[in-house]
């Protein structure tokens, strides 16, 4: 186990650059075994997420090499072979792997997969998908089976919710089947744009991503002529922009794309924060007076459940009530309770989060039960006095690129320790 140290009371200025989205490089990667070619991806995020994923390859044969932000992918000899459960369980995403293999073998055996603990994440819809397009789904205990006996044959798939997961899968087993797919209220996610710019790029014929309409028309092969560059993190930026607003003496944010990030922005600058937005950074300028604001989770574009955490610390600062409404996740709170350990007034009853002002935050010792919990009780142990020591920061680390180093380089004062209190960068 891993624990996050932070002395809190440090301003912090200077500049942070953004790494590429989690969420796009985690589909990416299961996506790069249905290439007949290697594959090469650059400004991948340094995060456990992406090395847990490393391990899947390397258990098919599929040789992956990882440095200074460039992932190289070979699955010209890949196998089919057991998956190793730990690793497939140390993340959501690992899902992907069922689409993937079953496009590239017609056949895939998974364990479930872990990810975050933030409420009910059944894959019913996923399931749904792989039947539409001509898969058999058998499950014992904690394993899936899937087998497409006659091979995949495009289907129209209608989602009966709106879900990243779900239509990244079903493009994935769609990409190479037999014949046309047309998925219906499709997520709209900038990751899934991302996902597909990648397989079109390697002879894929992906159209009408970005909207809730997808068509496929399967492809024989999928051949990669060039290095694909991730998008940019939205969540990681959100993260930074509010811990910006809440403890900046200015900070300028690079490698962001503010398109993605237009329900997040204007929420702060409803607040008062006076966000200087250019193409693709943004300024965030000391502020010391801010509004309280309501916000209401949704799937893209609304305002993002995975931003809702990171928010509560700058919320605390507000001369008044705020509130979150998570439509998406309900029950996703784990931040709630650490918060208040540090003395934050905040609550959660009935799917409803209200944060009041609050004057002072203390060190405390905490644990981040999820990734976004952990975000808000980093920004939290930066605002406080004292010392705050976060438990299960693996969790933070699954998902935040080289946090330690980026929050250091804006003059915090944080460090991380595993079990036998040996520093780590
Ligand atoms: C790796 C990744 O990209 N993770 C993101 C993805 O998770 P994930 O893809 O798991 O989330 P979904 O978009 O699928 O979930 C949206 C909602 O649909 C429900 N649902 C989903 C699938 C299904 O088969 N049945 C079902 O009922 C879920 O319980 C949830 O209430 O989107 C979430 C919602 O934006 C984000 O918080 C996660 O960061
Ligand atoms: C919920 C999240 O991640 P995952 O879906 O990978 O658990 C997240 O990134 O906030």
């Amino acid at each position: 186990m891993k624990r996050m140290i932070i002395q809190g009371g440090n301003r912090l200025s200077g500049e942070v650059t953004i790494g590429g989205a989690k969420n796009s490089t985690v589909a990416l990667i299961p996506a790069a075994i249905l290439a007949d070619t290697p594959v090469q991806f650059d400004t991948v995020p340094d995060i456990l997420d992406v090395h847990n994923l490393m391990i899947i390859l390397k258990s098919m044969n599929v040789k992956s090499e990882f440095s200074h932000g460039v992932l190289d992918i070979d699955p010209t000899q890949i196998i089919e072979a057991e998956l190793p459960s730990k690793a497939i369980k140390s993340l959501r995403a690992s899902y992907y792997f069922m689409g993937s293999l079953l496009g590239r073998f017609h056949r895939a055996t998974l364990t479930f997969p872990g990810g975050d603990n933030i409420g009910p994440r059944p894959i019913d819809q996923h399931l749904k998908a792989f039947k539409a397009l001509g898969a058999t789904v058998s499950e014992n205990g904690g394993t899936v089976h899937l087998e497409a006996q006659n091979g995949l044959h495009g289907a129209r798939i209608f989602m009966d919710m709106v879900s990243v997961g779900a239509t990244i899968n079903a493009i994935l087993a769609a990409v190479r089947a037999e014949g046309t797919t047309v998925i219906e209220n499709a997520a709209r996610e900038p990751e899934i744009i991302d996902l597909a710019t990648f397989l079109n790029n390697m002879g894929a014929k992906i159209r009408g991503v970005g909207t809730d309409t997808i068509r496929i028309t399967g492809v024989n092969t999928l051949q990669s002529m060039n290095t694909h560059t991730i998008i940019a993190d939205r969540i990681e930026s959100g993260t930074y922009l509010s811990l910006a607003a809440a403890l900046g003496d200015g900070v300028m944010i690079h490698n962001v794309i503010p398109e993605h990030l237009e329900s997040f922005t204007s929420k702060m600058i409803e607040m008062g924060v006076d966000l200087q937005i250019d193409s693709d950074r943004i300024y965030v300028p000391k502020t010391t007076k801010f509004k309280p604001i309501h916000v209401k989770t949704m799937p893209y574009p609304g305002f993002a459940t995975d931003l809702q955490q990171p928010l509560t610390p700058l919320m605390s600062l507000a001369e008044g009530d705020s509130v979150i409404v998570d439509t998406i996740y309900p029950k996703r709170v784990k931040h709630v309770p650490e918060l208040q350990k540090m003395g934050m007034q905040i609550e959660a009853h009935d799917g409803t989060i209200v944060v009041k002002h609050t004057a002072a935050l203390h060190g405390a010792n905490v644990s981040a039960g999820e990734i976004r919990a952990g975000a808000a009780l980093t920004i939290a142990g930066l605002m406080a006095d004292g010392t705050t020591v976060i438990n299960n920061a693996g969790n933070i680390l699954r998902g935040y690129d080289r946090i330690v180093w980026k929050l250091n380089r804006l003059h915090a004062n944080v460090s991380i320790e595993d079990d036998t209190s040996v520093k780590i960068s």
